[in-house]
C-alpha cells in the first residue's frame, strides 16, 4: 500500500543544539535505511519549509503507523497522511 505524507518538523526553539544534531542525524540513517528498503519510496523537501513530502510503501495502515513512530523526530513532527491507489489514466502499470 502506498501512503503520501507530509512531515512539518517543529523543533522547539530552546532544544540542546547537541540533541536536535543527534535526532537529526538519527533519523537520516533510518530514513536512507527505509529507502535501501524500499519502504520509504520518495523523501522530497517542501521549498522553503522544514517538512518534506514522502510516499511511503508498507503492507498496511498499522505498519505505516509503527513505521512514522519509530523516526526520531516523530514527537517533533506534525504529519499528515493520504493513502494513494492507481489512477486509471496512469501509463505506470507496474506501480501498485
Ligand atoms: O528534514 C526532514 O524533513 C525530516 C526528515 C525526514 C528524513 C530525514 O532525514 O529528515
Amino acid at each position: 500500500m502506498l501512503f503520501h505524507v507530509k512531515m512539518t518538523v517543529n523543533l522547539p526553539l530552546d532544544m540542546d543544539p547537541a540533541l536536535a544534531t543527534r535526532l537529526k542525524s538519527d533519523e537520516k540513517q533510518l530514513a536512507q535505511r527505509l529507502q535501501h528498503e524500499g519502504i520509504w519510496r520518495h523523501l522530497w523537501r517542501i521549498a522553503g519549509h522544514y517538512a518534506n513530502y514522502s510516499v511511503f510503501d508498507v503492507p498496511s495502515v498499522e505498519a505505516l503507523h509503527d513505521t512514522l513512530m519509530q523516526l526520531p523526530l516523530f514527537p517533533y513532527m506534525a504529519i499528515e497522511i493520504d493513502g494513494l491507489c492507481r489512477h486509471p489514466s496512469s501509463v505506470h502499470s507496474d506501480d501498485r
